[in-house]
């Protein structure tokens, strides 16, 4: 689905003020971050702070680094030989960046959901139980709960508490995505970063996810990366504006989408380019 050209007029979620006049506590922030790829610069000197539970979109044109922000808030590059990354992210005030700061401790605490559902190859349950058995130990009775738990944050207990031993890869894309958001939560993170995660989908399963994203802010602080604009508006109460690998401008997201400070923000919202 291509995104229709912004119209500045469109009113966005009142929610939004209310959470940049409150001024929330950053959960997460980077600072003079710099990214590159086998020498390749991506991202340069970004600041950024995201506001624990409230939902932060990253928005701009493709190539302009928003992927990468995200992927590095749990460090998914260090999978990969020749990617580096320097300054800080920090997670309730300590560097994540730092080795010290072990990968298991930050995927229990960063969750993430990508473009494409990917649920594993076995049952609704297992997709759930699995990711809580590698991090805890738990009783059968106890797991039972943690999974029904993680499938009605998910927005899927209904429509799957019948058939739970089915395979998941069964499921529609939407439900595999709402499936991929529960495994996520079912950890009890801090934390979800949700990279596209409508992109593969249909309007109406893409009004399910931005519904459930809505609701789990009251639990979770969540970055999202979207290519729609209005996705941004409707759903974030913060937003980051990226260019060429810089953030060029962050703020609450009615007052970037009706009155942006730059003119490359202006441009882009407004659909002059991206
Ligand atoms: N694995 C990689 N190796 C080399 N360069 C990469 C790699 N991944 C991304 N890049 C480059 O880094 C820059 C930022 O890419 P990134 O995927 O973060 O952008 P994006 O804003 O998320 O784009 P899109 O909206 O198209 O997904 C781009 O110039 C891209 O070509």
């Amino acid at each position: 689905m291509t995104d229709a050209p912004f119209a500045i007029s469109t009113p966005t979620v009142g929610a939004s003020v209310r959470a940049a006049e409150a001024g929330a506590a950053p959960k997460m922030s980077a600072r003079n971050l710099d990214f590159y790829y086998d020498g390749f610069h991506a991202l340069k000197g970004v600041n950024i702070d995201i506001a624990e539970k409230r939902v932060t979109a990253l928005i701009g044109p493709s190539g302009c680094g928003k992927s990468t922000l995200l992927r590095i808030f749990n460090r998914i590059y260090a999978l990969y030989p020749k990617l580096e990354a320097k300054g800080e992210v920090l997670l309730d005030g300590q560097n994540i960046l730092d080795p010290s700061y072990g990968l298991n401790r930050l995927r229990g605490k960063v969750g993430m959901v990508f473009q494409k559902p990917v649920p594993f190859p076995m049952s609704i349950y297992e997709n759930i139980a699995y990711a809580i058995r590698h991090y805890e130990k738990l009783s059968k009775a106890e797991l039972d709960v943690r999974v029904e738990e993680a499938l009605v944050q998910g927005a899927l207990w209904t429509e799957v508490k019948d058939k739970l031993k089915q395979n998941a890869l069964g499921l529609s894309g939407g439900q595999q995505q709402r499936l991929c958001i529960a495994r996520a939560v079912a950890l009890r993170p801090d934390v979800l970063l949700l990279d596209e995660p409508t992109s593969a989908l249909d309007p109406i399963a893409t009004g399910k996810i931005e519904q459930l994203v809505a609701e789990l802010k009251e639990h979770y602080t969540i970055a999202i990366v979207t290519h729609n604009m209005q996705q941004a508006a409707r759903c974030s109460d913060y937003t980051a504006f990226m260019y060429l690998g810089e953030l060029i401008e962050f703020g609450a997201t009615d007052k970037l989408f009706t009155k942006p400070a730059k003119q490359q923000t202006e441009d882009y919202i407004t659909g002059r380019f991206g």
